[in-house]
């Protein structure tokens, strides 16, 4: 017996030896954090490296909604707090792993969960990959000047890397938008065409104008169901390098407040619109708008919060469920309803949901850590109802990539571009690539408003601009008078998605209890396995058991009561 307790002693050492060894091998590549969790996955990847597609293997016509996820490097506050790297992209599958403990308590072991997008990036993977797969196939359907809508969303948690993708889009896009415009059989030519932007915030319910001082703007809903920010600054940009002043103005703006006010860039959504008008009537031949949505926060992150945080939060809440709702719109029958109306955000951006020659972008950010993996849970469910449906792109059809991707910029612009870099705060990574068990969820069903083009003429603006009232958000009195099922139906949707939140909420809850529950029962039950267990010790083995087991009735009693209540609503709407 003593030989083998030796045998027993020796191996353990071994075994916490090779694990402090590893611990300081993991250390040194940067990589800290529980041990056991960190080689789990990292065999786990050297396992499934191979179920990895290449992105152009994944390119295909390029769909009406594109989603796609990108994932950022563990950054260096993340290792200094020991967080680590709980998330792999398998292009197009993202994987995020959970470190579990089984009944025993002791033992411990990976939990997956996948989803499958258009693209997956990893954290070898260029802006310019994002960038090549994602935007530039919408700028070339813009440019093709038949009217076309397309949307670039960057959505996910704070600090997940939405302005870091969207700024290093941003000065990208600069130089192709004129190497399209320029391009041979390019119905919108800068001879004929004039390039307009906008840039402005949405911040607590206020519309400010990047471009102006952070002027507050107004937004309105004219009788003929158009949309106009009235005062609005349009600069005109007659190259890239104009354009790329215009992005570091607005870009710089934004910044100047993200200081001043604490974090209200991550509680803003920042929109830079590029309007390609004819140079002779104004008309709209296309629209590409680069959206840096708020942080995507949940109501739980907001509960230490004061008044008027909480409200902030209610609002961008509100906002990104309807900015889901108008998406999957997009994506359905055309005769279906936009709930447009259910937010600000989604009012400015009606022409692109409305339209029938529109495209959209979406890349969902997500930070690796395990500390922000219920974040990046959220935001990969998120993406994953916008494009459960899928249907293809408007009839137009865009120009072979190979033109535009062999990008050729001039001296001049790569001085600025170097310059914008230097400036801006994207710092470049290497390249690779990197497919879900994605959940089918039940449609929601709506109705859709066909929408002309916005034709801002002169007169038209004005006479917009002197129906503004003091209301920031404003309707005719057509619409006004109109008891709007549009707005039951927001409503309705938002009460359900809220709702849904809240289940979901509490099943993430008591999941986590119920695994600290079977932490318990499996000390518990090594407890009382010991030899010359006491009677006492069985009995308080017993009453605990019974705690416990009363505690998980609760909890699944409550979760099935609220889970009926909420099937019922969804019946009955
Ligand atoms: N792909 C990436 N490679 C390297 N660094 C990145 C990447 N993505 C983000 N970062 C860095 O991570 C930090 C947070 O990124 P960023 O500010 O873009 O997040 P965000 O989602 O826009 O946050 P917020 O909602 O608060 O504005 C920044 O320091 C940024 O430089």
């Amino acid at each position: 017996m003593n030989a083998e307790r030796e045998e027993r002693r020796r191996t353990m050492l071994e075994r916490k030896k090779a694990r402090a060894q590893e611990e300081q091998r993991n250390i040194a590549a940067g990589n800290p954090g529980d041990v056991d969790f960190i080689g789990m996955v990292r065999e786990w990847r050297a396992t499934h490296a191979d179920q990895a597609l290449s992105l152009d293997a994944c390119q295909t016509s390029p769909p009406k909604i594109c989603i796609c996820v990108r994932k950022r490097p563990i950054s260096d506050k993340e290792r200094n707090k020991n967080d680590h790297d709980s998330v792999t992209c398998l292009n197009p599958e993202v994987w995020i792993h959970s470190a579990k403990l089984r009944v025993d308590g002791i033992t411990k072991y990976l939990d997956h969960t996948s989803f499958q997008f258009d693209y997956t990036f990893n954290e070898d993977n260029t802006t310019e990959d994002v960038y090549n797969y994602t935007t530039l196939p919408l700028i070339d359907f813009v440019c093709s000047g038949h009217g076309g809508r397309a949307t670039v969303f960057a959505y996910g948690q704070t600090g997940s890397g939405k302005t870091y993708t969207m700024s290093g889009i941003q000065n990208m896009m600069c130089e192709d938008l004129y190497f399209l415009l320029n391009s041979a059989d390019s119905a919108c030519t800068t001879d004929n065409t004039n390039v307009m932007v906008s840039f402005f915030e949405l911040y607590g319910g206020y519309v400010q104008d990047l471009l102006n001082n952070r002027n507050r703007v107004k937004v309105l809903e004219d009788g003929k169901g158009e949309v106009v920010i009235t005062g609005l600054t349009e600069v005109e940009s007659d190259g890239p390098n104009t354009f790329l002043e215009i992005l570091r103005q607005g870009n710089s703006a934004r910044t100047t407040h993200m200081t001043e006010a604490n974090d209200a860039s991550s509680r803003s959504h920042a929109i830079c619109q590029i309007m390609l008008r004819d140079a002779k009537t104004n008309k709209l031949k296309g629209k590409l708008s680069l959206v840096d949505l708020a942080g995507s926060e949940r109501g739980s992150d907001t509960k230490s919060h004061n008044s008027q945080r909480r409200a902030e939060s209610s609002d961008i809440n509100t906002s990104l469920l309807s900015l889901k709702e108008c998406i999957r719109a997009l994506d359905r029958d055309a005769s279906k309803h936009v709930p447009y109306r259910g937010s600000k955000l989604t009012l400015i951006l009606k022409d692109c949901f409305t339209s029938d020659r529109a495209m959209t972008t979406m890349i969902a950010t997500v930070s690796p850590g395990a500390s922000a993996a219920d974040h990046s849970l959220n935001t990969l469910r998120y993406a994953d109802r916008i494009k459960e449906k899928r249907s293809t792109a408007p009839t137009l059809s865009p120009r072979p990539l190979a033109t535009t991707r062999m990008r050729r910029p001039s001296a001049m612009t790569n001085q600025h571009l170097a310059k914008a870099k230097a400036e801006s705060p994207v710092h470049e990574m290497g390249t690779n690539q990197s497919r879900s068990m994605a959940v089918s969820r039940t449609e929601m069903s709506a109705t859709t408003i066909a929408n002309g083009d916005l034709d801002l003429t002169e007169e038209n603006q004005s006479r917009l601009e002197s129906e503004t009232a003091d209301d920031d958000l404003l309707f005719s009195e057509d619409e006004k008078e109109e008891p709007t099922k549009d707005d039951e139906l927001n409503q309705t949707v938002r009460e359900l998605f809220e709702e849904e939140e809240g289940v979901l909420n509490m099943h993430m809850t008591f999941i986590a209890e119920n695994a600290k529950l079977l932490s318990k029962e499996g000390a518990l039950l090594q407890d009382v396995q010991r030899p010359n267990v006491s009677d006492e010790e069985i009995e308080r083995y017993a009453s605990m058991l019974e705690e416990i087991l009363d505690r998980k009735e609760d909890m699944i009693a409550a979760l099935q009561r609220k889970l009926a209540v909420f099937e019922s609503h969804l019946d009955a709407k």
